[in-house]
């Protein structure tokens, strides 16, 4: 196991907290005016993708600091430990081996000396074959129709992951009708039902544990509604299939074993849209365009394990998040797509990074004495511009931001592209230049304001800038692309993780308020007022048991 270092004890650490001093100070227009290489310099040419991040306050020595804290932090043992299989994910006793689903090269990876690569595969084929076979029309429902609908039912990494690909990749999409039930609420399951056929629809019930409530309550309703169709029993076998790690209770549900597609508890549900979790992905796309997925993360993956630091994507991206979190007080960071098919794009690392990265204590299980993962957030560029975008320009906090958009369209229309990625490039050019007083004051003239009004006016309309950015260009969203730019997000959250010295790969955090939950259901079961939790537990409690 890769050793544990406080990274504030770290002489880095010092040598940045000194150096964040004068950073402070700079402005980021200043440091553009100082270095015409600034942008060769601070960015990362990646396949077709380009990450510039010359838009942060940083320098030479800033970038020159973070990366020695990565050193000192050990960034370099902890990549191998992970590639290697060992188990770093230790409050489960488990590896941590996402990387191994889209192993292309098939390179051996070990896990209690047995190679993962032969089973991956296995379940890879498995998953080609019965792709295939539903969208080539080969499998046919009880009635003898092809299949048009699926609906994954799952929740958390069990949907998020193929919400999130099968939305960015609709450019791509097979014959295919896409639908995702997440929610216990009632309403996601009947609305979707509303909208498909039993005899053409196959339900993929996704979920590692096959124990979710959620889950497990929406498959069993999903299956009563298919029975009450007419279907038989023994018709499940074909609009029923299973994405799980737990075969036995997948047994216990009713679904034919053949049709239950495999991983491994060295999965992390948030990771697991490489894994038979990808499923409805695979079909929705295509096992072709699955594969692509694949191989573009595996490019990614080998990026982050072979680049040196300073040319490290993963790395230099998060480093840079530990910059602004742990010396600027940065409390969030902001995803914002500028393109629409990759609208699910931050709601997806909402769970890849604040479940990963939201820990409040160290690998030792010692409070942890500074900040550790930030509240992700964003929506596509640019709605969020005529939403959010005013707190961002003129609000008091420091809220770094990615700016994520592809060079080409895959809907050309008119000059809509033109015009997105006008807006694209504008707002990271004003974040960092803002507006000065004295250009303030030279407009309001301009416009034939007087001079009481300018004096007015003026504070209102300035804006401070040195609002730092990264931009991220792809020349394409195609499932390779989407497949490398996701990969490289997820090794950001790990770089992350290792600076903080925390467990990225476990989420006990979700476990309190479902213990909770199980506690009260039976108690909703009548309308015997409750008195046994605290006054604003029973309160509500009593009040819905009157109003329902
Ligand atoms: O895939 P299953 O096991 O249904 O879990 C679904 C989700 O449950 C949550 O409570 C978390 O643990 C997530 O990490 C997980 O993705």
């Amino acid at each position: 196991m890769f050793p544990t270092i406080n990274f504030t004890t770290t002489s880095a650490y010092k040598y940045l907290a000194d150096h964040f001093i004068d950073i402070n100070e700079t402005n980021l227009k200043s440091l553009f005016a100082e270095d015409d290489e600034r942008f060769k310099k601070f960015s990362i040419l990646f396949e077709d993708i380009l990450v510039d991040f010359s838009k942060n306050r940083i320098n030479d020595t800033t970038l020159a600091l973070l990366i020695q804290l990565a050193r000192e932090c050990k960034l370099d043992e902890a990549i191998k430990a992970m590639f290697n299989g060992d188990k770093i994910n230790q409050t489960e006793g488990r590896p941590v081996l996402h990387i191994a689903l889209r192993n292309q090269s098939n390179k051996a990876i070990l896990v209690d000396g047995k190679d993962v690569m032969p089973d991956v595969n296995a379940v890879l084929a498995k998953m080609q074959k019965f792709s295939n076979a539903i969208i080539f029309e080969e499998w046919k429902g009880y009635t003898g129709k092809a299949i048009t609908d699926i609906v994954n039912i799952g929740i958390g990494g069990s949907d998020l992951g193929p919400v999130m690909v099968t939305e960015a990749l609709k450019a791509y999409k097979t014959r295919l009708n896409m639908h995702f039930v997440s929610n216990i609420d009632g309403t996601h399951l009947a609305e979707t039902l509303k909208s498909v056929n039993p005899e053409t629809t196959l339900f993929l019930v996704a979920s590692k544990t096959f124990t979710t409530q959620e889950t497990m309550t929406n498959a069993h309703s999903a299956r009563e509604w298919f029975l009450n169709s007419g279907a038989k029993t023994e018709d499940i076998a074909k609009h029923f299939a299973a994405l799980s790690t737990n075969a036995k209770d997948v047994a216990a549900f009713g679904i034919d074993t053949e049709n239950m597609f495999e991983f491994w508890d060295w999965v992390g549900g948030r990771y697991s849209l490489w894994s038979a979790i990808g499923l409805s992905i695979s079909l929705g796309i295509g096992f072709d365009n699955f594969k692509q997925l694949l191989a573009g993360a595996h490019a990614s993956d080998q990026h982050f394990e072979n680049t040196s630091f300073e040319q490290n994507i993963p790395v230099i991206l998060g480093l840079l998040g530990v910059w602004y979190i742990n010396f600027f007080n940065a409390e969030t960071h902001a995803i914002l797509p500028y393109d629409q098919y990759l609208h699910r794009f931050a709601a997806y690392f909402q769970q890849g990074d604040m479940e990963s990265n939201g820990k409040h204590v160290d690998r030792n299980g010692n409070a942890v004495d500074y900040e550790t993962g930030p509240v992700i957030w964003g929506e596509p560029g640019t709605n969020g511009q005529h939403a959010f975008y005013q707190l961002i320009h003129q609000g008091t906090r420091l809220i770094p931001c990615d700016f994520i958009a592809p060079a080409q369209s895959l809907n050309p229309l008119g000059d809509h592209h033109n015009i997105l990625l006008s807006n694209f490039f504008a707002q990271t050019e004003a974040l960092m230049n803002g507006k000065s007083e004295e250009e303030v004051i030279k407009e309001l003239k301009n416009s034939g304001k007087s001079e009481s009004q300018i004096k007015e006016l003026a504070p209102f309309k300035v804006f401070d800038g040195n609002r730092p950015t990264n931009s991220i260009l792809l020349k394409k969203v195609t499932p390779y692309s989407l497949g490398s730019l996701i990969a490289l997000y997820e090794h950001k959250i790990f770089v992350q993780g290792v600076i903080w010295n925390i467990f990225s790969f476990d989420q006990w955090g979700v476990e309190l308020g479902k213990q909770l939950a199980q506690k009260i259901q039976p108690e909703l079961k009548d309308n015997q007022p409750v008195s046994t939790h605290d006054s604003s537990t029973n309160g509500l409690i009593n009040l819905y048991k009157d109003w329902r």
